[in-house]
Formats: structure tokens, C-alpha cells, sequence
């Protein structure tokens, strides 16, 4: 199977000569179709530029980010991302919303009301199309935003903590949704998070990255069946997962 996402050799630096700082030294890793990765690290370590690398977003100072061998040079329509930000147009309904995107893209009328229709009703918002966001909740329109993403059909998505300013309880519940979608979708997902145990309830993989300048330090295999029960989550295997997370995260802030 090819690789979908490749980083390689890739570093990041900030600023003008004389003032510049590095910011990610050194990272690289690779994406299987179909995974499910986050990328977990001390705060303020890179994540979101690393993320932002694979977006297009951002450019590499040194090395490469490909899809299926073909170097990332800018945004592109075989990738999506889902902020934590609400990114919703306040002004326009739910339905157009989703639509959004699909309208950029010149996407006709009735495949678009189509298509809106279809991803709202996987993310279970069905009966809110006409519904503004100031109506729904926060859980409600990260779903929105979730499903204006999938509306795009993109091979990855990327998403930056989207649910990092959640409670809880919405948290655990929005990431059951997200790997029911993650399934029936067969995405490749790229998801940055702060939080252990939403990394581990969601991924195949976690790449851990070490404080700034940054590396991937460890990429951890998290070995649970799937779907992941809350004993799964509370068994020997997750809590060795999230002590070994842990020991590197604290030794790596110095707070050991
Ligand atoms: N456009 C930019 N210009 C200058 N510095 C930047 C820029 N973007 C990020 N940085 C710096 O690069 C470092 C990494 O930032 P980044 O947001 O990627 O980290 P993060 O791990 O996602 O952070 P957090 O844990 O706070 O979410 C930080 O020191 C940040 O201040």
C-alpha cells in the first residue's frame, strides 16, 4: 500500500535572519492510508505547524511533506482541515454552512444541497439545516464544521484540536462520533490534540513530539481493538500507553 502522508527531514524556522528561532528541528514520519494519527507534544512544540506543513499551509524550511509521493506545495483538494476554532459563517444556516465549500469550488446547486444534506445527516445534525450556529451548541457546531470539511470529499482530514474547546463529557462523545464517521469514511485522519486520553480513544498511532526545537521523539503504536470500549480505555495496555506519554512529556518540559 503506498504511503499517503510522508514527512521527511523536515524542519521549520521562524523569523529573519538575526532573530529567527527553530521551531521544529527535525521530523519525520509516515501515514498509512486509511490511519489514524494524532500528534501529541508538549505545548507550544509544533503541532499545529507540523500540521499546517502537511495542510499546505505552511512551507518546510528544510525537507519534504508528500501525498502519495508528490511533494505538498500548497492547499490542496485531497486534504481538508477542521480548526478548533468555530470557522462557521454566522450569518448563513447550517445548510449553507456546509455548502461553502462546495460552492468555492463551483460545485452546481442541487449536488451541493445534495451533498450538504448527506454529510449533516452523517454527523447527526438532521433537522438543524435551517438552524444559524448561534443556535447550536458548541459540540453541535464542531459537527457543522466537521461536515463541511467531509463535504469536500477530501482523502485527509486534518484537524487541529476540534475539540479542544469542549467539555468533557462532549469531547469523549464528539470522538466516538468522529471514529463512527472515521470508519464509515475511510479517511486517512491527522489530529492534533493536547489531551492523552483523546489520543489514544481515537488512534492507530501517536507521534509524540519532543519540546521546541522539536523532533518526533517517539511514535507510539496504541494496540486496542476497535471499537474501544471505556474498559478498553481504562485497561492495563492504555494506562502503559498513557504512563509511557507521560515520562516522555514531563521529562521533556523538565517537570519531572
Ligand atoms: N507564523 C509564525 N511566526 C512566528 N512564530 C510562530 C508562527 N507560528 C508558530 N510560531 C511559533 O512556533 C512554535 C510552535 O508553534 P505551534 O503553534 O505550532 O505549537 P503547538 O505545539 O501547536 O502549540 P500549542 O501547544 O500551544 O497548541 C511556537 O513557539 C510559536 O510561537
Amino acid at each position: 500500500m503506498s504511503v499517503s502522508v510522508s514527512i521527511e527531514n523536515v524542519s521549520k524556522t521562524f523569523g529573519v535572519p538575526g532573530t529567527e528561532f527553530v521551531a521544529i528541528k527535525q521530523a519525520d514520519a509516515q501515514i498509512q492510508p486509511g490511519e489514524f494519527v494524532s500528534i501529541l507534544g508538549p505545548s507550544g512544540c509544533g503541532k499545529s505547524t507540523l500540521l499546517d506543513m502537511v495542510a499546505g499551509l505552511a512551507t518546510p524550511s528544510r525537507g519534504t511533506v508528500s501525498i502519495h509521493g508528490q511533494p505538498v506545495t500548497g492547499p490542496d483538494e485531497r486534504m481538508a482541515m477542521v480548526f478548533q476554532q468555530m470557522s462557521l459563517l454566522p450569518w448563513r444556516t447550517i445548510q449553507a454552512n456546509v455548502e461553502f465549500g462546495l460552492e468555492v469550488r463551483g460545485v452546481g446547486e442541487a449536488q451541493r444541497r445534495r451533498t450538504a444534506r448527506e454529510m449533516i445527516d452523517l454527523v447527526g445534525l438532521n433537522g438543524f439545516e435551517e438552524k444559524y450556529p448561534s443556535q447550536l451548541s458548541g459540540g453541535m457546531n464542531q459537527r457543522v464544521a466537521i461536515a463541511r470539511a467531509l463535504a469536500l470529499d477530501p482523502e485527509i482530514l486534518l484537524m487541529d484540536e476540534p475539540f479542544g474547546a469542549l467539555d468533557e463529557q462532549t469531547r469523549r462523545i464528539m470522538g466516538i462520533e468522529l471514529l463512527r464517521i472515521w470508519d464509515k469514511s475511510g479517511k486517512t485522519i491527522v489530529f492534533v490534540t493536547h489531551s492523552i486520553s483523546e489520543a489514544i480513544q481515537l488512534s492507530d498511532r501517536i507521534l509524540l513530539m519532543s519540546s521546541r526545537p522539536s523532533t518526533i521523539r517517539e511514535i507510539i503504536d496504541v494496540p486496542l481493538a476497535r471499537p474501544r470500549s471505556i474498559e478498553d480505555l481504562s485497561s492495563e495496555t492504555a494506562r502503559d500507553i498513557e504512563l509511557r506519554v507521560w515520562k516522555v512529556l514531563l521529562e521533556e518540559t523538565g517537570a519531572k
